[in-house]
Parts: structure tokens; C-alpha cells; sequence
């Protein structure tokens, strides 16, 4: 995740010839996609549906995804619809609108550092009506690391200290915020907090991280689909 130039839709054999317009459509489809996966996601931990409809869903489930057929990108590959670094991911399971498993967090730059807005679902639970602390740390994570990219200095973690002060609701609109606080060398230390919208004062989160920009070696070793 070094300062190289995105790899292009122009240059991605999967998306030679087309357009920013095929681009935006094939976007929509993946998010449309992801969104109904997400509803199925909900359904699926919340239903007391009785153990017959549970073994018919699961045929009509892997009917499904059986349909999904054709080239599947390989673990390294960046996916033709991403940008990457410093642009979408459609299926980070954060901020992806593609992702079954993301809330998903939507990014903004604010005061200093980066604002993510998302609501945790009874998939995410930890404690009974409560977010998972791991999803606490990710949605953290992820966030730390976008502030390092706004503020132009690309990394990532190293080091992730996380301190729960009071637990995440469910269901209530979150506002995650993280920030850049200074440098030394590769090292880039970052805060991060979560807050419910609705009051914002009341933080039950917070977290301090170290983030490494890697040397441009390592980062061909790591990225080698980035040019
Ligand atoms: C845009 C949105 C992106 C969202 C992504 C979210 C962030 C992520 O989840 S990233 C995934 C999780 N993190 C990882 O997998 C990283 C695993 N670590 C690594 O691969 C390597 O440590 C890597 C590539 C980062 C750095 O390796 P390398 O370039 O060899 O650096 P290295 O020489 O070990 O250390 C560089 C500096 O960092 C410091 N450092 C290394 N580890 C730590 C640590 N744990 N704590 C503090 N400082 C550290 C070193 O002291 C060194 O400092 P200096 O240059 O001043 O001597």
C-alpha cells in the first residue's frame, strides 16, 4: 500500500474497452447484489424458522451460488471494478457495498481526519444486542488506515491498541473518527473513537495505532497485481 499509481480499468485485462458508464453499472449490480446477501445475512440470524424450512433454504441457498459461475479472481487479484490504492473497494468487509459481511461503512473527510458512518446489525453481535468487539477493532482499523491515506501517507498496521469503555449498540447509527497525530520515520500514529450519532460526547471506543508505510521492495513483494 505504497505511493504507486492505481492500476487502471484501461489496464485490467477484465475491463479492457469499457467505460466509466459500464463501470458506474457494473458497480450498482455488485452493491444491488451485496445489499440483498446483507438482507439474507439479517434473516439468517434472526429467523426461528423450524428445521424443515432451514434444510430447504439451504438447497435454494446453494442453488444460488452455484449460478455464480465463470472466472473467479484469484486471492492477490484486485478486483477490475476497484481502485486500489486510495479509491473503492467493493468488497472490503468494512466499507465494500458488495460485502455480505460489511455494515457497510461509508467514508467521509472531516476537521482533521476521516468521519466512517455505519450501522452494526445483529450479525455483528457480541454481547446480547451489543457489537462484537472484534467488529469494534475493524471498523477502527479500517478507518485508521483511510486517515493515513487522506493525509497522504498510504500504510499499514503494525500496532492497534483498542480500549472499550462502554459497549456499541446495535442497531443505532454510528459515527467511527479517526485521525493522523504524527509521524517518526515509516511510523504513522493515528487515534481513532466510536460514537453513537446521537451523541456524538459519549465515546465507547477508542484506539491508538501505529500504521508502516512498506518500502517500495516489500510493497511488489505484498501488491504484486499493483503496478
Ligand atoms: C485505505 C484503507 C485501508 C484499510 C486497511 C486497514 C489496515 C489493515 O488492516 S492492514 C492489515 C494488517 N496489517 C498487516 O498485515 C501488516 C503486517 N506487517 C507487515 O507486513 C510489515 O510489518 C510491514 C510491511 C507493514 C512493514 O515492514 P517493513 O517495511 O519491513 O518495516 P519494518 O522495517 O519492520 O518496520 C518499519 C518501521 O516500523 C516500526 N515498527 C514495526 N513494527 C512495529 C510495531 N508493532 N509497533 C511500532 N512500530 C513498529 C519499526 O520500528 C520501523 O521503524 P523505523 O523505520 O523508525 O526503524
Amino acid at each position: 500500500m505504497n505511493v504507486v499509481p492505481t492500476e487502471s480499468p484501461a489496464t485490467n485485462p477484465d475491463t479492457a474497452g469499457t467505460t466509466g458508464e459500464d463501470l458506474d453499472h457494473q458497480r450498482a449490480a455488485i452493491a444491488a447484489l451485496g445489499h440483498e446477501l446483507r438482507a439474507l445475512v439479517d434473516a439468517t440470524v434472526r429467523t426461528a424458522a423450524p428445521t424443515e424450512v432451514l434444510h430447504q433454504m439451504t438447497d435454494e441457498v446453494r442453488r444460488i451460488t452455484g449460478q455464480l459461475t465463470g472466472r473467479r479472481r484469484t486471492r492477490a487479484e484486485i478486483p477490475a471494478v476497484d481502485e486500489f490504492p486510495g479509491g473503492v473497494r467493493m468488497y472490503s468487509p468494512v466499507t465494500g457495498t458488495g460485502s455480505p459481511l460489511a455494515p457497510p461503512m461509508q467514508v467521509t473527510a472531516d476537521s482533521g481526519g476521516v468521519v466512517g458512518r455505519c450501522t452494526l446489525g445483529i450479525a455483528h453481535e457480541g454481547p446480547p444486542g451489543y457489537g462484537h468487539g472484534g467488529m469494534s477493532a475493524m471498523l477502527l482499523d479500517e478507518l485508521m488506515g483511510w486517515a493515513c491515506a487522506a493525509a497522504g501517507l498510504p500504510g499499514m498496521t503494525v500496532s492497534l491498541q483498542v480500549r472499550y469503555r462502554r459497549p456499541v449498540p446495535l442497531e443505532a447509527p454510528l459515527r467511527v473518527y479517526a485521525r493522523v497525530t504524527g509521524t517518526e520515520g515509516r511510523e504513522i500514529f493515528v487515534d481513532g473513537s466510536i460514537s453513537t450519532e446521537e451523541d456524538p460526547s459519549a465515546v465507547a471506543v477508542t484506539a491508538d495505532g501505529v500504521f508502516v508505510s512498506p518500502d517500495p521492495g516489500r510493497t511488489r513483494a505484498l501488491f504484486p497485481h499493483v503496478r
